[in-house]
């Protein structure tokens, strides 16, 4: 019967909130891109070290509060919470400002989405995304920024929002506000909003235009028809993240020249499918290190929908049903045609099971 439903199911509601709630936060992570970039505004350390922003919190609470009032009794799980505003003074009143602000703006999508009003909601509406995640029901898996360190940098980064049905990524929505629309063309458009909904494709279209309905939106896809010799890899750029020297011997081994194109957050998936490069590689850093379920879930769908592949680094599908993590190492997508070598190379270097990882980390 759930599989039954799951077929069935066209997810146009879903969608539609989905594409709204991710429009409404890139606009707002955008402005506020656009200070840092002017250098009037910057980030702050959570207890990990790891940075966040007060675009982060804006976004996770218009995008949670989004969810919720379409979907009651959805899950999230939400990358922020909400202890850092409570304890800095000043910092909710500034996230509250900075959601109102763009609430006026995007005045007509205030019916589906809801509006938040008090400092005291931003804060418990973050606090809705800490689901433990799993493999039943209906959770969805939210990056409200992911690539905080490319934002804070001015480059690249996304509004990311997965839905995940029994533990299965059914739709993925990703909102990219400084991609180039062509990537030939430095000084052309930005913002790309890329969609996907599992057995329909993955879409686009541009960002800051009214959200279309998927059939007026461009059909996307990988680039199947590249050799080698032709292809073009995506990479991180922060070498905490990704072992970059690893990368760099498996695109010895395959003969790849082309230079990599480095790209934070989930807009590498996001070049991917819209053909701007067939191969990510993301080889760990850290041999420990549990990749987050909400910094691939969109991009997985995205590309798969694409007629692409993704997989951890052995070549395993990878499972989001586990929990808040990944249970697996790293992550390769490409081409269909490209994958299987690529696995290949990695063993190659590796080891079959990795006996070989803890070198290169
Ligand atoms: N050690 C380690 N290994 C792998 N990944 C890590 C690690 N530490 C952090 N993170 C997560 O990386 C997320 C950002 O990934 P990016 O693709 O933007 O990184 S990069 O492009 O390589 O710089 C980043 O997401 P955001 O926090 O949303 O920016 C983190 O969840
Ligand atoms: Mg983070
Ligand atoms: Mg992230
Ligand atoms: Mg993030």
């Amino acid at each position: 019967m759930k599989r039954f439903y799951r077929t069935m199911a066209s997810f146009h509601k879903e969608l539609l909130v989905a594409q709204l709630a991710v429009k409404r936060a890139s606009i707002l992570t955008k402005k506020i891109s656009d200070e840092i970039a002017a250098k009037t505004t910057g980030g702050i350390s959570k207890t990990d070290k790891s940075p966040v922003t007060i675009g982060d919190f804006a976004a996770q609470a218009i995008v949670i509060n989004s969810i919720l009032k379409n979907f009651p009794s959805d899950e999230v799980v939400g990358e922020e919470d909400s202890d850092l505003i409570r304890q800095t003074p000043g910092l909710g009143q500034n996230i509250l400002e900075h959601i109102q602000n763009v609430q006026n703006e995007d005045k007509f999508s205030s019916d589906v989405l809801g509006e938040l009003s008090s400092i005291d909601s931003v804060c418990s509406t973050i606090d809705k995304g800490d689901s433990k995640g799993g493999s039943s029901g209906r959770i969805w898996a939210l990056d409200p920024i992911d690539g905080t360190k490319g934002f804070l940098r001015g480059d690249q980064f996304a509004v990311c929002l997965a839905l995940i049905v029994d533990g299965e990524v059914q739709l993925g929505v990703i909102g990219c506000p400084n991609l180039l629309v062509d990537l030939s063309n430095p000084s052309g458009k930005r913002g790309g909003l890329f969609s996907a909904i599992r057995g329909r494709g993955s879409y686009y279209q541009n960002l800051f235009e009214e959200v279309k309905p998927l059939d007026d939106q461009r059909r996307i896809f990988l680039n199947n028809k590249v050799s080698f010799a032709e292809a073009k890899v995506c990479e991180g750029v922060e070498k905490g993240h990704s072992s970059h020297e690893l990368q760099a011997l498996i695109k010895e081994d395959l003969n790849i020249v082309s230079k990599s194109l480095n790209l934070d957050s989930q807009v590498k998936y996001c070049a991917l499918a819209r053909g701007d490069a067939e191969i990510y590689l993301r080889l760990p850093k850290d041999v420990n290190y549990q990749e987050k379920i909400w910094d691939h879930a969109a991009g997985n769908v995205l590309i798969t929908e694409a007629e692409g592949v993704v997989s951890d680094i052995y070549g395993n599908s990878l499972d989001f049903g586990k929990g808040r993590t990944l249970q697996s190492q790293g992550i390769v997508a490409s081409s269909k045609t490209l994958h299987a070598d690529i696995i290949k190379t990695i063993k190659k270097i590796i080891g079959e099971n990795g006996e070989e990882l803890q070198k290169y980390c």
